[in-house]
């Protein structure tokens, strides 16, 4: 089958590449599928390859045909289904691979073949057994082989990084006069800096013959996390495709990562003075589809999709959050697809973003009462990794005003017995200086609590109601305790709330004997009357 080439390099008339962009090539279907924990089957290898059509890749490599009759099928298919990004297929400088990757991309609206062949003395000698003559040889048979096969032809130098400078300027002339349109010089093992990489690309694009007509393209591993600078420094240099994948899936530590890649062009494009076409808004749910097809999720810390990437929780950050986004970000969750920014309260939050949020929840509490509650609330975030609305609900409502009093619990100790009794033992301080210890017995801890918090208040309870609910989500929910209890022929309620329903039951008897002893003050007919109480 012959295939008239076209350039898909937009090249101008005189066949001088255009430098105006740099092509995203995806290998997240190869390089990052054959990565151990990554496989996907021909059904997934299809879902995933629209997406990434979707979100605008410029070439999406299939994957491998010969290595599998389901690669095969799974390039084949994604050939069917593709019409705006070029589909790509990996193969060996071997005729069967080339020809299995030819018949794969039969049906592709615009294809590539991408034929690679190790250039560094150590593969050459100790994984080919190949001369410097022989590997160029060998290149030129395949790229005009695969010529004959596709529209375009990628050639690679694999570990061209640790390929003699002049050597793989002599082999990437050589493809391109043998009709490759694409030369790739990855850094096959992660190995290369930024410093040296632009060195490399600068001394390829003016000692390459014919570098004019061609892309330049690097492929850069993560095995010294240097993927992604030493690919921005590439196109710094002159690359003008950079291969990557989602997530920075591939080999070994990965690839570079296209979200991240992408978003440094377009954060940084006044820098770079280039960009991709890529749809920036479809970049986490893509990475998102991924993570669902695969069952690798990625590190919260993750930059662009990570779930903290736009997440704030430390109480200085919120504060500049709070003044101006530009303090803490520097593009936009909507950009990426991320929905909103997030403030997420806990034990480093400060004043500043527990205000906003109880505002924001319809509480606004005078400055005294918020000192209580960021109080309660720092206690509360030492024991909960992350507070939902409902905590800060149930803290407004657990900070009943009514509820503060001179009473207030300094240590709190339970244990259950066999046989279903427990003991509760409390400490309590008083306003007056006074700082009273008890214990006591009871049919469980809640009863055992009860009735240490009579003892050390010499306020009996008469428990009339009790009850326990849920007020935020997740194993360390936390519960709001609410008791009716009778005393001096009167009904007294009062809640409290905590992690700990124990704690919630002794910090709801406290506020009702708080409420007692107000009622009880000289003051206390100023007083109105107060929630709960009835005769
Ligand atoms: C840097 C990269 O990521 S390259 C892509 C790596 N991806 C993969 O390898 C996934 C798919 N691979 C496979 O399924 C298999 O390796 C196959 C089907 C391609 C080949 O399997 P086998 O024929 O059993 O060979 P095997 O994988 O054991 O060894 C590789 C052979 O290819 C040769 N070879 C390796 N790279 C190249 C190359 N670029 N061009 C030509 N021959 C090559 C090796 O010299 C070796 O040859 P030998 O069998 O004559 O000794
Ligand atoms: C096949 C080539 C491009 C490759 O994956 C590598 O060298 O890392």
């Amino acid at each position: 089958m012959n295939h008239e080439t076209q350039h898909s390099n937009d090249s101008s008339e005189d066949g001088v590449v255009a430098d105006d962009r740099v092509r995203i090539f995806d290998t997240t279907l190869r390089d990052g599928e054959q990565a151990p924990g990554f496989g996907m089957d021909r059904r997934a290898k299809l879902r995933m390859a629209h997406a990434l059509e979707a979100l605008g890749v410029d070439v999406m490599e299939a994957g491998f045909p010969q290595a599998s009759p389901d690669d095969f099928a799974a390039v084949a298919d994604i050939a069917k289904a593709v019409r705006h990004s070029t589909v790509c297929a990996l193969a060996r400088c071997q005729a069967a691979d080339i020809d299995t990757a030819g018949r794969a991309l039969e049906a592709a609206q615009h294809s590539r073949i991408h034929v690679f062949l190790s250039t560094s003395p150590l593969h050459r000698e100790h994984k080919l057994g190949m001369s410097k003559q022989q590997v160029i040889d060998t290149a030129i048979a395949a790229v005009e082989r695969a010529r004959a096969l596709c529209h375009e032809v990628e050639f690679s130098a694999e570990d061209a990084m640790r390929t003699e400078p002049d050597y793989l300027a002599e082999v990437f002339s050589a493809a391109i006069a043998a009709g490759a349109t694409t030369v790739n010089a990855p850094d096959t093992v992660g190995y290369v800096t930024p410093a040296e990489i632009a060195e490399r690309f600068a001394y390829l694009r003016k000692h390459v013959k014919g570098a004019e007509r061609v892309v330049f393209s690097s492929h850069c591993h993560d095995d010294l996390g240097m993927a992604v600078a030493n690919s921005l420094a590439a196109v710094s240099a002159g690359a003008r495709q950079i291969e990557c994948t989602i997530n920075g899936i591939g080999e070994r530590a990965g690839n570079a990562s296209l979200e991240e890649v992408v978003m440094a062009l377009r954060v940084r494009g006044p820098y770079f003075g280039v960009d991709s076409r890529i749809d920036a808004r479809r970049l986490v749910q893509t990475s998102r589809l991924l993570t669902q097809l695969t069952g690798q999720a990625v590190p919260r810390n993750k930059a662009i999709v990570g779930d903290n990437a736009f997440a704030h929780e430390s109480g200085i950050h919120q504060h500049g959050m709070l003044k101006h986004r530009g303090t803490y970000e520097i593009m936009r969750p909507q950009d990426v697809g991320m929905g909103e920014t997030k403030l997420v309260l806990g034990k480093h939050s400060g004043r500043h973003a527990l205000r906003s949020r109880l505002q924001a929840l319809g509480h606004t509490p005078e400055e005294a009462a918020m000192d209580d509650i960021f109080a309660r609330f720092k206690a509360l975030a030492d024991k909960k990794r992350e507070i939902h609305d409902e905590d800060l609900e149930a803290l407004a409502l657990g900070q009943d005003p009514d509820a503060a009093g001179p009473w207030r619990i300094v240590q709190l100790n339970s244990s259950s017995h066999l046989g279903g009794s427990a003991s509760a033992s409390v400490r309590l301080a008083h306003d007056d200086g006074r700082e009273i210890g008890e214990a006591a017995i009871g049919d469980g801890p809640v009863d055992a609590v009860l009735r240490a918090m009579e003892r050390a208040t010499g306020t009996d309870l008469e428990l009339t109601q009790f009850q326990v609910r849920a007020v935020s989500e997740g194993g360390d929910a936390q519960g709001q305790a609410q008791l009716t209890a009778r005393h001096a022929a009167r009904n007294w309620r009062g809640n409290g709330v905590s992690t700990d329903i124990v704690e919630a039951t002794a910090l709801a008897a406290l506020s009702i004997v708080n409420r007692i002893e107000r009622q009880a003050a000289p003051s206390a007919a100023a007083q109105p009357q107060v929630q709960g109480a009835t005769a």
